[in-house]
């Protein structure tokens, strides 16, 4: 397997595509790159290899992207660490060799094919901005993804050249990691889904502000609300994110808009409720679904053992299911509690819960994984 300049060049926009859904497990593509890698030193892959800079290197998915890249031998032939004026300057070592991370500028990607994961803010306004100033570049943007479906216009019209992929929101890459599998056998016609939400969706911040309240609650201070507004040690709450006119939040209406858009079924009835609670770095999610055709427990647990990038953990004699902890660091999502729903008729309907690293697979490794895919 050769890189090409002509490989790097990705003319195509799926603002919520899936491939990563789809991908083959961690496990295969870890193998094929090792396997690249060596053959690599024969054939100059990594030579060859695509630029890649790492916007937002300083924060929570910027670190987890390193250690992605690392962990699976992505192949690149230089790597740029990119953040805000603030993080310029600092040093950083990655893969035994130290870089001074560099203020996000207009040339930073002059003559660049890059990878990029943006955090959110205006750093990642001015990412996709100055993308015409990039070369033969594609983007994975992480976050952000409402107002960077705006920007999709923008880079086409000015640049004609590029492409830029959004990664869907965490909650929904790790819900459809194992009811995708499901829908492709049943069709899913209506998903109700419940998320409790760790810290890590938003950012080291919060999940540094967890630690520091408990340790407040536990010696009887009063804990410090900086990034909540409200106590989250030994608490759980409402997510969030801006609550719309409708009633739901940002983020419950990105699980209903974007299942649509990556089963590309607008009639697939979606309802979510996401609240956060006390957990450090791993997602949790109840997931019910009604079926087209009926799909019995065992065939869907037969469907989730052989999905890619899924471990079933459903052990009902010993009380064992999926936790946070059970995915923490980890590539795949676990699903268990698989079960009949009762109030459905003929086996129409099914109960399952979903655990996923939030960073990891809800993050930095999803949009990995989109990258050794267009490579
Ligand atoms: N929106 C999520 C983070 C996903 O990337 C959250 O708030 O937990």
């Amino acid at each position: 397997m050769q890189v090409t300049a002509s490989a790097h060049r990705v003319h195509l926009f799926s603002p919520l595509s899936s491939p990563a859904l789809s991908l083959p497990s961690a496990k295969h593509c870890r193998c094929r790159y090792r396997n690249a890698a060596a053959t690599t030193v024969r054939m100059g892959l990594r030579e060859d290899g695509p630029s890649v800079a790492v916007v937002g290197v300083t924060g929570a998915v910027g670190q987890e992207f390193l250690r992605v890249l690392s962990d699976r031998d992505f192949p690149y032939r230089n790597i740029r660490l990119l953040a805000s004026r603030r993080s310029a300057g600092k040093r950083l070592t990655f893969e035994d060799r130290e870089y001074t991370i560099e203020e996000l500028r207009p040339e930073s990607f002059e003559g660049s094919t890059s990878l990029c994961s943006a955090p959110v803010g205006r750093l990642a306004k001015s990412s996709v901005r100055w993308l015409s100033n990039g070369d033969r570049s594609w983007w994975i943007i992480v976050r952000r993804f409402g107002w960077f479906r705006r920007c999709r216009w923008l880079s086409r019209r000015r640049s004609g050249k590029g492409a830029l992929i959004a990664n869907p929101n965490c909650s929904t890459i790790i819900c459809l990691m194992a009811a995708t599998p499901l829908h492709r056998h049943a069709k899913v016609v209506r998903m109700v889904v419940s998320t409790y939400q760790a810290a890590s969706g938003a950012g080291a911040a919060a999940m540094e502000e967890l630690l520091q309240q408990t340790h407040e609650v536990l010696d009887g201070k009063q804990p410090t609300c900086k990034i909540f507004k409200q106590q989250y040690a030994f608490n759980l709450f409402s997510h969030n994110a801006a609550v719309l006119s409708n009633g739901y939040n940002e983020e419950e209406m990105k699980l209903v808009k974007e299942t649509r858009k990556i089963w590309n079924d607008m009639d697939v009835k979606v309802t979510a409720t996401c609240i956060r609670v006390p957990v450090m770095r791993a997602h949790a999610e109840s997931v019910n679904l009604q079926f087209e055709k009926p799909l019995d427990e065992d065939t869907a647990r037969r469907i989730l053992e052989g999905a890619a990038g899924v471990t079933v953990i459903d052990d009902r004699e010993s009380n064992h299911f999926p936790t946070p902890l059970d995915v923490s660091n980890k590539d795949d999502v676990a699903v268990g509690r698989i079960r009949q729903d009762l109030s459905q008729d003929g086996n129409q309907g099914l109960d399952i819960f979903v655990c996923g690293d939030q960073i990891r697979k809800g993050a930095a490794l999803n949009a990995i994984q989109i990258a050794e895919k267009l490579l």
